[in-house]
Order: C-alpha cells, then sequence, then structure tokens
C-alpha cells in the first residue's frame, strides 16, 4: 500500500482502479439505482422516503418526478457532472487510505480548532455514537479529525471545506446534522442542499443509517414532493436539491427559515455546474438567522468554487485536504 502513504492522487487512482473492475458494468445513466455505495439503496417505487428509524411519521413522499433533475439541472454537459459525481460515490464504497494532512485557514482565531483522533472525544448523544460504529467506523478519517470540532462547535462555527471525493465528508456533515437536532422539537432545524436528487438521497441513506437509534425525522424536498402549503413540516431535518428548498422557503412557507440552526451545502462544486442552483442557494441564504451555522462542501477546488462559497458562508474556517504541493500554492493564492 505505499500509494497510499504517498501521494494521494496515486492512492486514488488505485483505489478507483481496483474498484472499477468490479463495477464494470455499471453504466453511468443506470447507476442512479444505488445498489452499490453509501446507505442502503433507492427506496422502490411508492415507497416512502423517510429514513428507516429516522422518520416515523409521514413525509412529503416525491414521485418519479423527481427523477427528474431540478430547475436548470436537464440536459447534456451539467447533467453530466451530477452524474460523474454520483458514480464517484458510487464507486468509492470505501473510506480512501490516506495519510495526507489537512490545511487550516484560520480566519476565526477564537474557534476550537483542535482535532479528535476518536469518535468518543466528541461527546455525542450515545445513541449517535452507536450509529457511527454500527457504520463500522472505528475512528474519524482525517478530514473528520479536523471538521468535527468545528462542526460541533459551540458557539457555531462556519466552515468551507474541501477534500476529495471518498474521503469521509458525507459522514462528518450528517453526524454534525444529527447532533445540532432537538428531536424534541418538531419542526425543521437543519437544511441540507445537494446538486440532485440521486446525490441528496446519497446523503439520505447515510443519515437514515447513523441515525438509527435516533428520534430523529428527516423529509426530501426535491422537485415532485407535495406539500401542503403553510403547513410547517414537522421533521427535523430537511434534504434535498435548491429549487424545490427555495419553494418550501418561500413560497409555501413549509420551513420557518429563521428556526434552522444549520445549513449545509454539499458538493458545491457540482452545485455550481447546475443553473440557476447558485442563485437559488443565496436566496435561501439570505433568510436564514445570522445564529445558523453555515457549511460547505467541495470534492473539489478552483476560483469558481472559492467565489460561490465566499459568498454564501460568511467568515467561516476554511479547511483543504492536501493533495500535493500545488495544491499548497492555491491555498496561498486564496490566502492572498
Ligand atoms: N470514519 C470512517 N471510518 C470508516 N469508513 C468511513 C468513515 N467515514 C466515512 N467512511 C466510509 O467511507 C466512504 C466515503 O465516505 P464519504 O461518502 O463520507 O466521503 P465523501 O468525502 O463525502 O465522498 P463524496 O465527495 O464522494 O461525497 C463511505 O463508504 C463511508 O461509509
Amino acid at each position: 500500500m505505499s500509494a497510499l502513504e504517498g501521494d494521494w492522487g496515486a492512492a486514488l487512482d488505485q483505489q478507483e482502479n481496483e474498484l472499477s473492475g468490479k463495477v464494470s458494468k455499471m453504466a453511468v445513466k443506470e447507476s442512479v439505482t444505488p445498489s452499490v455505495g453509501r446507505g442502503r439503496g433507492r427506496p422502490k417505487e411508492g415507497q416512502s422516503t423517510a429514513a428507516v428509524g429516522v422518520a416515523s411519521q409521514p413525509v412529503a413522499t416525491p414521485t418519479t418526478r423527481d427523477a427528474v433533475p431540478e430547475d436548470g439541472e436537464e440536459g447534456g454537459e451539467k447533467t453530466m457532472v451530477a452524474d460523474s459525481s454520483l458514480f464517484n460515490h458510487l464507486l468509492r464504497t470505501k473510506l480512501v487510505d490516506s495519510k495526507n494532512t489537512v490545511e487550516v485557514q484560520r480566519k476565526n482565531p477564537n474557534s476550537p480548532l483542535y482535532s479528535v483522533k476518536s469518535f468518543e472525544e466528541l461527546h455525542l448523544h450515545p445513541d449517535l455514537l452507536k450509529g457511527v460504529y454500527g457504520m463500522g467506523f472505528n475512528r474519524p478519517s482525517k478530514i473528520q479529525e479536523q471538521a468535527l470540532p468545528i462542526l460541533l462547535s459551540d458557539p457555531p462555527c462556519n466552515l468551507i471545506a474541501q477534500s476529495q471525493s471518498g474521503t469521509g465528508k458525507t459522514a462528518a456533515f450528517v453526524l454534525a446534522m444529527l447532533s445540532r437536532v432537538d428531536p424534541s422539537k418538531h419542526h425543521p432545524q437543519v437544511i441540507c442542499l445537494s446538486p440532485t436528487f440521486d446525490l441528496a438521497q446519497q446523503t439520505g441513506n447515510v443519515l437514515t443509517h447513523m441515525a438509527q437509534y435516533l428520534s430523529v425525522n428527516m423529509v426530501y424536498a426535491v422537485r415532485g414532493s407535495r406539500v401542503d402549503a403553510r403547513v410547517e413540516r414537522q421533521e427535523q431535518i430537511v434534504m434535498g436539491t435548491a429549487g424545490t428548498m427555495l419553494d418550501w422557503v418561500l413560497k409555501k412557507k413549509v420551513i420557518d427559515a429563521k428556526k434552522i440552526k444549520m445549513f449545509v451545502l454539499d458538493e458545491a462544486d457540482v452545485m455550481i455546474d447546475q443553473q440557476g442552483q447558485q442563485d437559488q442557494t443565496i436566496r435561501i441564504q439570505r433568510q436564514l438567522s445570522k445564529e445558523c451555522q453555515m457549511v460547505l462542501f467541495s470534492a473539489t477546488y478552483n476560483e469558481e468554487v472559492m467565489k460561490f462559497a465566499s459568498m454564501v458562508i460568511p467568515d467561516p474556517v476554511i479547511m483543504r485536504l492536501k493533495r500535493n504541493e500545488e495544491s499548497l500554492d492555491n491555498i496561498k493564492q486564496v490566502r492572498g
């Protein structure tokens, strides 16, 4: 495993080659049914999308139209970007083993930038810890080591985190989302945005798994989900795509944005490629209270991602899992 100890890129290539052999027959377009990868797969037609062990109440059940991309997602290359991201999820069923370090930019000198070597150190709710161990996670990954103390900090701290696909970002923010919610309050407290329904569902599957011992409910806000306007949702976590989420917040008014404690943007690099989603995300973000914790995750880094991130995440700690010297130069540029 020498490649895994040195160059992260080589480690990924090696792992991808090994995994792609196993799934070589899986076409990208058909891979929207997550029979491999995170979580436990896509619900069958008509089955509630409520997380088993997570939602005990009826939830908005998306119709078959949910397979249709969110506003502006349709067509050509843009959809390919989301598909390719989904394919990456499905391909990398295991954590990428990397010994690379995490570079943290301290924007907030008061933030508790320490790291944790075990999940116990995070003082999680015992049932959440049970869920984490139940997934076979014995100790935090590199990005989780550094990101979790920030994600769970009190007072909350905003975060922009970038690390390659398969390094444990999703598990990190799902764990944080589940820690932030108060199960005794029956209204949305966390919003999590993904670029497409399929990607939202991948994250939903992780949440379902991790929350199996908790009484936390989740609902998907994706195209086709039916809700009664002006009847506030009871689920603590709303997971979905920007267009529908904006509709639920501004038009249908089923989410009170001022009660949202945590706002998560996943796959920001894919999101910015989906027409309209940047604007929709910014419009949702503007409705949130100043106390709301805002976090953004991206598998890749470039100027466009940073520009978007700086628009939606005020005063963040910026964290990047170093891949090679080139990425360090980029960090210097951002700092400059
Ligand atoms: N601490 C951990 N210990 C063991 N496995 C883990 C841990 N954290 C995550 N994993 C597993 O590693 C794989 C990748 O994790 P995850 O999906 O969170 O990565 P990611 O960085 O979000 O990837 P992507 O950018 O593709 O979403 C998953 O199969 C997940 O179950």
